[in-house]
């Protein structure tokens, strides 16, 4: 039996699974926790992949395997391949500024759009470049080179693999010239062209004053690493990508992803450029083209809920599922993050609508839930296609509440495919892919939800929306 393996080094931890190629069947499986925060040391991801490999019954009996992990993260190395400074995660949002600046110094969004299929915003790794160019200058010019989480992953495995597993906590890093990426996570960087498979260095040089190396580009079933050793390695993808190669989307398919950030994308056969920015528009693992729209603000909202009722995520969905459809008026806008898509990086949440009546438990939790869905419906308007089927994965679809209440704020039905690791499947996947040229995996179908909508929910929300405080005093 030949097996592959799929990682997902994603926000908030790592998961590891362990397929058969053929068929696609779960053998075994792994994950770790990452540390909070919004800057985190690479060092961490890699101690916690080797933690979700170890969990995962390690991959010695592995033929292939890929990584895939959160996008735009900035990790920046020096001449010798060692990490300069914490990477600045796709959520950190202290480049709103240089973002900013950016957009007006290229003659605005059209150009971006036009340039990059999408609008920088803090999140994308050049805006990032921009603010360490800017703030820590010593930093700026000791990086010798620039990838993001799953370039790192990949090439840190590439290093270890001559070695044998119980040393590759050790492995040394790796020659700069073996670092590597794909198409899906490069065009989250600002500075690569998902029409024209083109780095813009020009952009680069322009932000950042100069062009650091960059990973080579690979094609959805490519090496990462040539002539190495029996393991075979993937190109890997960002999370994104991969959750639409592990559910399965097809062109007509949404995918609602509600992780640590929410995500509504699309498959597309053709090159997308919203010079709004709400529809970034990021390639694919398949050399398609996956149009997204991103906020900072999902499962971690149904968190915060539950601290604040002092319940854990159960009970949480329970009390919601106690108050009515739109929680007597009590509306909660979700920017406990600061907000991504509408671009406001210095927004708080906020709960409106608070009476003696609404002011209980299972009002705030119904609150929380239908603000965070109402930020995604905002999201699937964005993309502007017309589903014909909307598919729930990420770890806050595991609550019953959120795809009872989905199809109501959604007013459509939602489709749940059974709870799984979808991104971590998808890295699976891209490794059987590059073994065998072709994949056949069976799925389960998915679980159909379907409520009355309830168009009152969103109209009070969109009422309230624009009435947020900033975080600044
Ligand atoms: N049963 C559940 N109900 C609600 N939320 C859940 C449940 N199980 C997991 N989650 C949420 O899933 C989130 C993690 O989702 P995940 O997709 O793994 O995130 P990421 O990929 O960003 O690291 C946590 O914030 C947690 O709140
Ligand atoms: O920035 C984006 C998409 O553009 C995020 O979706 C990140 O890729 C993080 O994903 P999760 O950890 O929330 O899955």
């Amino acid at each position: 039996m030949t097996l592959v393996a799929g990682v997902d080094s994603s926000t908030q931890s790592c998961k590891v699974v362990i397929r058969e190629a053929s068929t696609g069947r779960l053998v075994r499986q792994g994950r770790a926790a990452h540390p909070g925060g919004t800057e985190v040391h690479p060092a961490h991801w890699w101690a916690a992949l080797l933690r979700a490999v170890e969990e995962a019954g390690g991959l010695d009996d592995v033929a292939a395997v890929s990584v895939a992990g959160q996008q735009h993260g900035m990790v920046c190395l020096d001449e010798s391949g060692h990490v300069v400074r914490d990477a600045l995660l796709w959520n950190d949002t202290r480049s709103a500024g240089a973002a900013a600046d950016l957009v007006a110094e290229l003659g605005g969004p059209t150009a971006w759009a036009e340039a990059v299929g999408s609008v920088p915003v803090a999140s994308f790794t050049v805006t990032k470049l921009r603010w360490l160019a800017e703030h820590e200058p010593a930093n700026a010019r000791r990086t010798a080179a620039v990838c993001l989480p799953h370039d790192w992953l990949t090439w840190r495995l590439a290093g270890a693999l001559a070695l044998p597993f119980p040393s590759w906590a050790d492995a040394p890093p790796p020659p700069l010239d073996l670092l590597v990426t794909d198409r899906g996570d490069a065009s989250g960087t600002g500075y690569w062209s998902p029409a024209t498979g083109a780095y813009r260095t020009d952009l680069l040089k322009s932000a950042f004053g100069a062009v650091p190396l960059l990973p080579r580009v690979l094609g959805p079933v490519a090496d990462a690493v040539s002539g190495g050793g029996p393991m075979r390695i993937a190109p890997g993808t960002g999370d994104n990508m991969a959750a639409a190669l592990g559910v399965g989307a097809r062109p007509g398919d949404v995918v609602v992803s509600i992780g640590t950030s929410g995500t509504a994308f699309a498959v597309s056969d053709t090159p997308t450029a919203d010079p709004s920015g709400a529809v970034a528009g990021f390639a694919d693992a398949t050399g398609r083209f996956l149009p997204l729209v991103c906020t900072l603000n999902a499962a971690r909202v149904m968190d915060a809920a539950a601290r604040l009722t002092g319940v854990d995520l159960d009970r949480l969905g329970e009390l919601a599922l106690q108050a009515p459809p739109g929680a007597d008026g009590l509306t909660l806008v979700p920017y406990l993050e600061g907000e991504r898509t509408p671009n406001l990086p210095a927004a708080t949440g906020s709960v409106h609508g608070l009476t003696l009546a609404t002011a209980t438990p299972a009002h705030l939790a119904r609150a929380a839930i239908e603000g965070m869905l109402c930020g995604l419906a905002d999201a699937l308007d964005a993309l502007a296609v017309t589903p014909e089927r909307v598919l729930l994965i990420g770890g806050g679809a595991r609550s019953e509440a959120v795809r009872r209440i989905a199809p109501t704020v959604f007013g459509r039905p939602v489709l749940a495919p059974p709870p799984g690791e979808y991104v971590a499947d998808g890295a699976a996947y891209q490794a059987a892919w590059l073994l065998d040229g072709e994949v056949h995996w069976s799925s389960r179908s998915p679980a159909v939800h379907e409520a009355d909508p309830v168009p009152a929910i969103r109209a009070r929300y969109a009422a309230t929306r624009p009435h947020i405080l900033d975080r600044t005093p």
